[in-house]
């Protein structure tokens, strides 16, 4: 009766925030009482974001006597953890001298998350205690997470705890899945579980109270989830039959007939045939796939047949789950998820108008499963767009990001079209692809390999470059890396710098005096602070220019894909030096001491990191302890000289599930280097004494006098608020929607979309993917052509925990489903003339890095063809293949690749 109420208190009054769904479990435990665990997902608008949210609803501290006087006998008496460890080594929750429950807590002043996605709770160091047996006092720290309202009212032990990682899901559904169990459940009389509550009392007998019992009970019927939708009941579900041809499920009695049997197999429609038969004659159900069908037709079982239907509901079509052991079965399932429109079987597995052998095969010839074949067509497409240098540097990427299984074939297959530019060339001499003109072509390949820290050897069979070691190993030889370095036009240079140097202000020749100085004396590093249009950017290709017109090294990276294509040279920090993806306070970078990167870095005179606000200060941390080793010198970033630069008013470091707090404590400010930089300032904004037409500067001045103020906390926040502000309503579009949005940004995009210029100055900027794809795709939709699908082959990494026999539990549609940061939709749709963006630093030299946009040119079934627009390689034609990525922070219970 109690869990009916508390039920009805969360998920119908809403009593912790409006619910969107709920699953609960009650658990009979071998040890315990049976008790439930309830798992709310809430609404969109009732999501906690601010610690402030946190505490509204969690309390994890003993309660104030005087204001919530029945709060605080249920949390002395029900909701004190132990007390265990030193305290009570026998207590039941320690295991090998530690309590399992890590209690006691500690204390801490303020709600912060934690990288779990389990927040750790205020539990202020107040004076507050409860005294238990033997005398033992128990503070904050020991005070079990509950909700106030909810313990008073019950006035029982309800743990309430906030998650945001889907772990927490995978925690609950175990209780679901593992099916019948034996279980020892306690059995008390009313009066007596008041005596189990509290800590003050008597211990008690649990043995006794227990009985040893068997329960059988259908997990289905012990769980439920509950869909509040808009008309809040649960959503129809529609099983559909998926079957190879002929091989359809009949029933039939045992005293029936063959004939009667084989005939009523003849006539019997699954919902699959019947599909078959709607898309023959209906070409309007082609715009649904199968698994989509139900929400726009009716299943008639009486006919056997789909019908239009009449009134939008909320129906699910789902399929039944086949293993990949099933063979062909799975990949017909695979196509059912993604196909349209097909008529037939021999329909399906119909791609280009070339019936495939097997649903298998279709699989592949559509991308939905990879093999090397993919690669072979890719370079076979590519070859015939493209000669020489463009292909060998697609050849590079596959060899890098693609783990193809055989690259020598791949190398054989293609060889001639790899070569023929070197052949072209050298026509004088050579006939055809000898073994010079492979030599030429493998040492371009090589060189492509370096810059990303590969090499041929790392690929067994593939042929070798044998030009001579000292090229590629030898530590006193000049490496790759630092060719490229040295490589920039010391005259184009000098020109600029002409001009240039003579055009910084005041506070930008200071700095720079500061920084020329310092490279030549006392090592210092600086931290460039300056809000947006300072020229920051202006100054560090000052700096780098002058440092490289000298012949000597300067590196620059900075924090961003897209920051990084604004400085000359400008790589990703990450890339660069080799930052691992998950840092903590002794991370350090995976170059080791005589590397190739360590020599560059050796040789390197400057070092220039803009926007480092962005970045964790672990990563900063990273590359101080790594240039330690590799210089030997002990003082902070190995006694190079760096810059540092950027605005801590614009972005901070991005952490997933944090708190405002956590974004502080993560800054560079908070790092034990910060007192090490020079902090030098800019404040006149360059961008704005441009010359610009007198209204145009007057709305500009007034939008940077705005986004100062907010940086600088200078703007009234709305009352009521921890951060909202009003925007000026002249810069709010208030009519129209979207498309209005898309025709102010993209004015006559028809007549223009082809012109780089035009499309290189517009951008739609939204921090979520799925708008994103929402925008992309109704900007796509006005540009002329059909578009291009590439679906993603999704895998789970099954080799992780070295289990590579545990069948496949997330169907292809579940994984193509998700949307994770930092990867391309599941399906990626393109038009000729759309502009794209790389996610991935390709190869920096060549102007591919995370961040470089591009328009497409060509779309292949397995490779893009692509120009770049922006950066240093602007005009450059350059291949794309599919690749495997795998998100290293996606808060998935397994890798997905
Ligand atoms: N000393 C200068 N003389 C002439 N133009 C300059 C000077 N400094 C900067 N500019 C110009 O002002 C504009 C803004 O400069 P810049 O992009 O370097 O600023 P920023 O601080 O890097 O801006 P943001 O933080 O927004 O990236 C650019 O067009 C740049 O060429």
């Amino acid at each position: 009766m109690k869990l009916r109420e508390l039920l009805k208190d969360l998920c119908e009054k809403h009593c912790l925030g409006k619910v969107a769904a709920f699953v609960y479990v009650i658990e009979f435990q071998k040890r315990g009482l049976p008790h439930a665990h309830i798992l709310l997902i809430l609404s969109q608008d009732s999501k906690l974001h601010s610690a402030e949210d946190y505490d509204a609803i969690v309390s994890a501290e003993i309660p104030d006597p005087n204001v919530h006087p029945l709060a605080y006998e249920t949390v002395i008496s029900s909701m004190m953890h132990g007390p265990c460890g030193v305290l009570n080594p026998s207590a039941p929750c320690m295991k090998d001298g530690f309590c399992q429950k890590h209690y006691p807590k500690s204390f801490q002043s303020s709600t912060q998350n934690n990288y779990d996605g389990y927040p750790l709770y205020r539990r202020r160091d107040n004076g507050s205690f409860v005294e238990v047996r033997r005398g033992v006092r128990l503070d904050n720290r020991w005070v079990v997470p509950h909700n106030v309202e909810l313990v008073e009212k019950y006035d029982a032990h309800i743990n309430v705890k906030i998650c945001n990682s889907v772990l927490a899901i995978k925690y609950l559904y175990k209780y679901v899945y593992k099916g019948h169990d034996r279980a020892t459940v306690a059995l008390s009389q009313p009066d007596s579980a008041s005596e189990l509550r509290s800590p003050v009392k008597e211990p008690i007998d649990e043995i006794k109270m227990y009985l040893d019992a068997r329960y059988i009970s259908s997990s289905e019927a012990i769980w439920r989830i509950f869909h509040y939708r808009m008309h809040g009941r649960s959503p129809s579900v529609q099983r559909l039959a998926i079957h190879l041809p002929e091989k359809q499920l009949i029933t039939f009695r045992d005293n029936d007939k063959l004939q009667q049997v084989l005939d009523h197999a003849d006539s019997h429609v699954t919902t699959l045939v019947a599909w078959f038969q709607e898309n023959a004659k209906n070409p309007a159900a082609h715009n649904y796939r199968y698994v989509d069908f139900p929400l726009y037709y009716t299943w008639n079982s009486t006919d056997h047949k789909w019908n239009i239907r009449k009134t939008a509901t909320s129906a699910i079509g789902r399929l039944y789950m086949v293993q990949p052991s099933e063979g062909e079965r799975y990949y017909l399932r695979m196509l059912l998820t993604h196909v349209r429109g097909a008529s037939s079987f021999d329909d399906l597995k119909t791609v280009e108008g070339h019936v495939c052998g097997s649903f298998k095969e279709a699989c592949i010839r559509l991308g939905l499963l990879q093999d090397d074949t993919e690669w072979d067509v890719c370079l076979r497409e590519a070859c015939c767009m493209r000669m020489g240098q463009q292909l060998r540097l697609l050849f590079a990427t596959i060899l890098i990001f693609c783990q193809p299984a055989a690259p020598e074939i791949l190398w054989n297959n293609h060889k001639v079209a790899l070569c023929e530019d070197i052949l072209y060339q050298n026509r004088d001499l050579y006939s055809d692809v000898n073994d010079a003109v492979e030599q030429e072509a493998l040492r371009q390949l090589e060189s492509y390999l370096q810059l990303n820290a590969k090499s041929l050897k790392d690929f067994p069979d593939m042929p070798l470059f044998l030009g001579g070691s000292a090229f590629l190993d030898g530590p006193d030889a000049l490496n790759q890396l630092i060719r490229e370095e040295m490589s920039y036009d010391v005259t184009l240079l000098q020109s600029a710098l002409n001009q240039n140097v003579p055009l910084l202000n005041k506070d930008q020749r200071a700095i720079y005096d500061a920084v020329l100085s310092s490279i030549n004396d006392t090592c210092n590093c600086f931290f460039v602070d300056g809000p947006g249009g300072t020229g920051k950017t202006f100054l560090y290709n000052t700096l780098l220019a002058t440092v490289r017109s000298r012949g000597e090294i300067a590196l620059a990276v900075a924090s961003s894909g897209i920051s990084a294509l604004l400085i000359d040279g400008g790589r990703t920090a990450y890339s660069r030096f080799r930052i691992p993806l998950k840092l903590d306070e002794l991370s350090t970078c995976n170059i080791s001491r005589g590397s190739r990167e360590a020599r560059l870095i050796n040789a390197a005179k400057l070092f220039i990191w803009d926007e480092a606000p962005m970045l964790h200060k672990f990563a900063f941390e990273a590359v101080d302890r790594t240039l330690r080793d590799i210089t030997c010198v002990d003082k902070p970033f190995g006694g190079k000289v760096f810059v540092f630069g950027g605005d801590f008013r614009q972005v901070l470091p991005v952490i997933p599930r944090s708190l405002r707090a956590d974004v502080v404590s993560s800054c560079l400010t908070r790092s034990f280097l910060w007192k090490h930089l020079k902090v030098m300032k800019l404040s006149i904004n360059m961008r704005l004494s441009q010359d610009l037409d007198p209204q145009e500067t007057i709305k500009q001045k007034k939008f940077a006098k705005f986004l100062l103020d907010i940086g600088d906390g200078n703007y009234s926040i709305v009352p009521g608020t921890e951060d909202s502000i009003n925007l000026p309503l002249d810069l709010v579009m208030t009519k129209g929607g979207l498309p209005a949005l898309i025709d102010f940004v993209y004015p006559h995009l028809i007549e223009n979309y082809e012109n780089v210029d035009y499309m290189v100055g517009k951008a739609i900027l939204t921090p979520k993917n799925v708008d994103v794809e929402k925008i992309s795709e109704l900007v796509l939709d006005r540009l002329p052509g059909d578009f291009t699908i590439y679906p993603s082959a999704d895998s789970v990494d099954l080799s992780e925990d070295g289990n590579t026999s545990q069948p496949q539990v997330y169907s292809p549609e579940f994984l193509r489903s998700l949307k994770i940061p930092d990867i391309p939709p599941g399906e990626l749709k393109l038009k000729v003339g759309a502009p794209i963006i790389l996610l991935r630093n390709l190869a920096p030299s060549q102007g591919l890095c995370n961040g470089t946009r591009m328009i497409c040119r060509a779309l292949q079934n397995k490779v893009i063809e692509a120009e770049i627009i922006s950066g240093s390689h602007v005009g450059s034609r350059v291949f794309i293949p599919r690749m495997t990525l795998s998100p290293s922070d996606s808060n998935l219970p397994f890798i997905l690749n």
